[in-house]
C-alpha cells in the first residue's frame, strides 16, 4: 500500500543462509531484478519497486541526497542483521541541462551479499514511484564529427581556453532478445575487479570508482591516460611501460588527480593520494591513482559524489571551461553515460562508481553504447577515436550473441 508521504512504514532485514534461494524466491515474485550492483563476489540485486525517486539539475545529487534521509527516517527497521540498513540504487545524468531523468531506485527486495554473509531486505511499495520519460532520440555524432570536434578542442587548448576536455561518442548496437542478466555475467567474468552494474536502464562495467563510504573511510579511484593491450606478452608489456612515461598521459592524469585534491581535500581529513600505476583491464591500460580519507560525521556517500561529480577524468580541467566546451564540441545528450552510478544505505555508507564502459538500453532490441577520450594539447584526433573504440569494447563482448562452442 502507498504511504503518504511522510508517514512511518516497516522495513523487514533478515540474514539468509542462501543467496540463491532468495534470489530465485524474489526473482519469481516480482520479476527479473530492477538494479544490479556487482564487484567481484559482493553483490547486491533489488527486486520490484517500492519507489522511485526523480531529480534534475545542477542540485540532482544533493536533492536525492536530502531526499534518502528523509526517506529513511521514515522507516521502521526490524533488523536481525546488526549493520543493514535499507538500501536505494541511483543513476544520474551526467549534465545539469540533461534530459534524462536522475534517479533513486528503492526496490521491494534487496539482497545483499558481502564478505560472504547475505541478508534480505524488505518493503512494501511506499512510493512515490515516478515514471520514466522518454527523452528526446541522441542526436547522431558519426566518427568523422569526433574527429573533427576533437581537432576542435585540441586548437582551443593551445590558444589557453582550458588544459583538457573529455569528448565522448556513442554507437547503436542491435540486440535482438537482449538477455541482460546474461550480458552483466558475461561482464563479471571478463571484467573482474571492475563494478558491475545495472540501474534504471543504464548496464555496464566500470573500473573507476568516484566514491565509496564504508564507516567514516572514503576510497576513490581515479583513471586518466589510456593505452592499448596486445596479445604478445612482450608488445604489451612495451603498451604499458609507455603509458607509464607518456609525458601526454601523464599530464592528463595528473589533472584528474589535482582536480580530486581540491574537491575532497577540504571535505575530508586525512586524505591520502597514492602514487599513479598502471591498471591492467582486458581490453585496456590505464593510468591509476588510488585515494583514501575519513569523512566527517554526518557525510555520506552521495555527499561526496556531488563534490566530485563531474571529475576531470570525464569532463576535464578547469571544471567549468571543460563542461562549456563539451556542450559546444558534443552536440549530444550523455544521458546517465559518465554520470555517477552506485547505492546507498541508511547510514549513508554507499559505493559509487563512474558509469563508464556502459550504455543506456534503448529498447528490447538495441543498447546505445557510449565512450570517450581526455584531450589535451597533444592529442592526435584519430588516436583519440581509436582510443574510444577500445572503450567501447566491453559492451561490444557483452552484448554480442554467445556464439556455441
Ligand atoms: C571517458 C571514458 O574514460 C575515462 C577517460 C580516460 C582517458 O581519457 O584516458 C580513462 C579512463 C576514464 O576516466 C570512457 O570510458 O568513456
Amino acid at each position: 500500500m502507498l504511504q503518504p508521504g511522510d508517514a512511518p512504514f516497516p522495513v523487514t532485514i533478515r540474514r539468509i543462509a542462501s543467496a540463491a534461494e532468495e534470489l530465485a524466491a524474489a526473482g519469481a515474485q516480482h520479476g527479473p531484478p530492477v538494479a544490479v550492483w556487482r564487484r567481484d563476489d559482493d553483490v547486491l540485486t533489488g527486486f520490484g519497486t517500492a519507489a522511485r525517486l526523480v531529480f534534475a539539475g545542477p542540485g540532482r545529487v544533493l536533492d536525492a541526497a536530502a531526499a534518502w534521509r528523509r526517506f529513511v527516517a521514515r522507516a521502521v527497521v526490524d533488523s536481525d542483521a546488526p549493520d543493514a540498513s535499507p538500501v536505494a540504487f541511483g543513476a544520474f545524468a551526467f549534465a545539469d541541462r540533461s534530459a534524462a531523468q536522475s534517479v533513486l531506485l528503492v526496490p521491494r527486495v534487496v539482497v545483499v551479499q558481502r564478505g560472504g554473509a547475505a541478508h534480505r531486505i524488505d518493503l512494501d511499495e511506499v512510493g512515490p514511484v515516478v515514471p520514466p520519460t522518454t527523452v528526446p532520440p541522441v542526436a547522431p555524432f558519426p566518427p568523422e564529427a569526433y574527429e573533427r570536434a576533437v581537432d576542435e578542442a585540441v586548437r582551443r587548448i593551445r590558444q589557453g581556453a582550458f588544459e583538457k576536455v573529455v569528448l565522448a561518442r556513442h554507437v547503436v548496437l542491435d540486440t535482438p532478445d537482449l538477455d541482460l542478466d546474461a550480458a552483466l555475467r558475461l561482464l563479471e567474468d571478463r571484467y573482474r575487479g571492475a563494478w558491475v552494474f545495472a540501474v534504471d536502464g543504464v548496464f555496464g562495467a566500470s573500473p573507476e570508482t568516484l566514491a565509496t563510504v564504508r564507516g567514516g573511510a572514503a576510497t576513490s579511484r581515479v583513471l586518466a591516460g589510456t593505452a592499448p593491450r596486445d596479445q604478445d606478452p612482450t608488445a604489451d608489456d612495451a603498451n604499458r611501460a609507455a603509458l607509464l612515461e607518456s609525458p601526454k598521459n601523464r599530464f592528463e592524469h595528473a589533472l584528474a588527480v589535482d582536480s580530486l585534491l581540491l574537491t575532497l581535500g577540504p571535505a575530508t581529513d586525512d586524505l591520502d593520494i597514492g602514487r599513479p600505476f598502471a591498471l591492467g583491464l582486458r581490453n585496456v591500460w590505464h593510468l591509476a591513482t588510488d585515494a583514501t580519507a575519513r569523512v566527517r560525521a554526518g557525510v555520506g556517500a552521495l555527499d561526496l559524489v556531488a563534490l566530485l561529480h563531474p571529475t576531470a577524468a570525464v569532463a576535464g580541467a578547469p571544471r567549468e571551461a571543460a563542461l562549456a566546451a563539451i556542450e559546444a564540441l558534443e552536440p549530444f545528450d550523455r544521458r546517465r553515460y559518465a554520470g555517477p552510478v552506485g547505492w546507498i544505505d541508511g547510514r549513508g555508507d554507499g559505493e559509487w562508481a563512474i558509469a563508464l564502459r556502459s550504455a543506456e538500453v534503448e529498447g528490447p532490441d538495441r543498447v546505445r553504447a557510449f565512450a570517450g577520450a581526455g584531450v589535451v594539447a597533444g592529442s592526435d584526433p584519430h588516436q583519440e577515436l581509436e582510443e574510444t573504440g577500445w572503450k567501447l569494447q566491453p559492451i561490444r563482448e557483452a552484448v554480442a550473441p554467445v556464439r556455441a562452442g
